[in-house]
């Protein structure tokens, strides 16, 4: 169903949505009738989120929960960005190591923090984590309590079966799933490895267009929801909550995604990142990256995110008398960046398809050297086309705090800053 945060309405089999009301004495099919909010009751109704989910069992059908531990050291998919010293380094990794075959690992044992900011007690900030994983979960269920997760695979296709749909999503591509809905990801490539941007803020939005005008960027209807789809199995099955930075898990005797039909504007939904309408400089100079804005998600302070997510899609560069590429730069906002496919303009080398870079606040970064030399001697008689490439931005306000487990990886690249030692001297007194 195609429009961002319209209020559908599906039913898996005929019949099953009220007509007139959202909760009779009695629902047809003999459902349950459950609402399931994403915003505060009173919300404005601009900003007003929820649905009306009918379905087998109502979600409170399950046994106590419990800490989940892992067998293999501590756990690497958390909220603790802690509260000591920040680097104020500029800092880049590899991509996260794929398991070993003898190693299975689902998408949520896959997870792994790299930053963030804020948390989910005090429902501001962000979490950034990768995924790398070889098995599709199997009898084991997952919600995020904490934010709503915005999923960027960077390898492989994702199916994930949702209690209000299914979604296909491959690279390029991203899914969106709302604070507590419950899924399962499949991996029909076998194996997968991404993005995922954990959003304990106001809802991600579209951004205003501005003087743009009624069209661009990100275009509403590219928003895509999955059609109400059911299971009605029973098992021994896992249901893993993630609740105030920790996970949780309980027995639950049925798959959670038995809904049959549903109704609202509070779901999961699907982008496909190429259908974005690049906006540029046809004059000259290289604009500000919030020309690259897909979702955002305010804060109290009016123009200015809790979270911004930016993609540098494929374009034309057509600047006269410009610097083509990114210009050296210092934010107030932090950025952390990713690739999900190609090469980055700003880097000639070292920023790798699934690897990743977080320039905080203030944090002096921009071309490297290689990029520098390139672009200050380029003939800009003529467009430069920029193909195959798909770089991501999670930037925020607040600075986003790289995990212990971030700076200790392997994968970190320890030499990152190098990248600048070739820019030399240039000036002549
Ligand atoms: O740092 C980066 O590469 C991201 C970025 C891109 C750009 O075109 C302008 C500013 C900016 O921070
Ligand atoms: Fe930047």
């Amino acid at each position: 169903m195609s429009g961002f945060g319209n209020e559908f309405a599906t039913e898996a089999v005929a019949g099953t949505l009220p007509e007139g009301r959202n909760s009779p004495q009695r629902v047809a099919h003999g459902l349950y009738a459950e609402q399931l909010t994403g915003s505060a009751f009173t919300a404005p109704r601009g900003s007003n989120r929820r649905s009306w989910l009918y379905r087998i069992r109502p979600a409170a059908v399950h046994g106590p929960f419990e800490p989940m531990r892992r067998d293999d050291g501590p756990a690497r998919f958390h909220n603790d960005f802690g509260d000591g010293p920040v680097t104020p380094d500029q800092l880049r990794w590899d991509p996260l190591p794929m398991p070993a075959t003898d190693a299975p690992t689902d998408f949520v044992d896959g997870l792994f923090t790299m930053a963030g900011n804020g948390g989910p007690a005090a429902m501001t900030g962000m979490g950034v984590h990768l995924y790398a994983a070889n098995r599709s979960m199997d009898g084991r269920f997952f919600y995020d309590a904490d934010g709503e997760l915005l999923i960027v695979p960077q390898l492989g296709r994702l199916r994930i079966a949702t209690e209000l749909g299914v979604l296909e999503v491959e690279p390029q591509e991203i899914a969106v799933i709302p604070r507590g809905v419950r899924f399962r990801v499949e991996l029909p490539d076998g194996t997968a490895r991404g993005y995922v941007c954990e959003n304990f803020g106001a809802l991600l939005k579209l951004p205003d267009l501005g003087p743009i005008g009624s069209n661009g960027l990100a275009n509403p209807r590219d928003f895509l929801t999955p059609q109400a789809a059911f299971e009605d199995v029973e098992g021994d099955f896992e249901l893993v909550a993630k609740f105030q930075g920790h996970l949780w898990r309980a027995d639950i005797g049925h798959s959670p995604l038995d809904v049959v039909g549903w109704h609202g504007n509070y779901a999961p939904y699907k982008y496909d990142l190429r259908r974005f309408n690049t906006i540029g400089s046809i004059s000259f100079d290289h604009p500000d990256p919030s020309i690259f804005l897909v979702l955002h998600s305010p804060s109290d302070t009016p123009g200015t995110s809790n979270l911004d997510f930016a993609i540098f899609p494929p374009r034309w560069l057509v600047a006269q008398d410009t610097f083509r590429p990114p210009w050296f730069h210092r934010n107030i906002a932090s950025e952390f960046m990713g690739l999900v496919h190609g090469a980055y303009d700003a880097k000639a080398e070292g920023f790798v398809p699934g690897g990743a870079s977080l320039h905080n606040c203030m944090t002096g970064h921009g071309p490297d050297a290689a990029t520098f030399d390139k672009a200050s001697a380029a003939d800009l008689s003529r467009p430069d086309v920029i193909r195959d490439t798909m770089a991501i931005m999670f930037e925020a306000r607040a600075v986003i705090r790289p995990t212990s487990q971030a700076l200790a990886a392997n994968h970190r690249q320890r030499g990152y800053q190098a990248c600048w030692d070739g820019l030399g001297k240039h000036f002549r007194g």
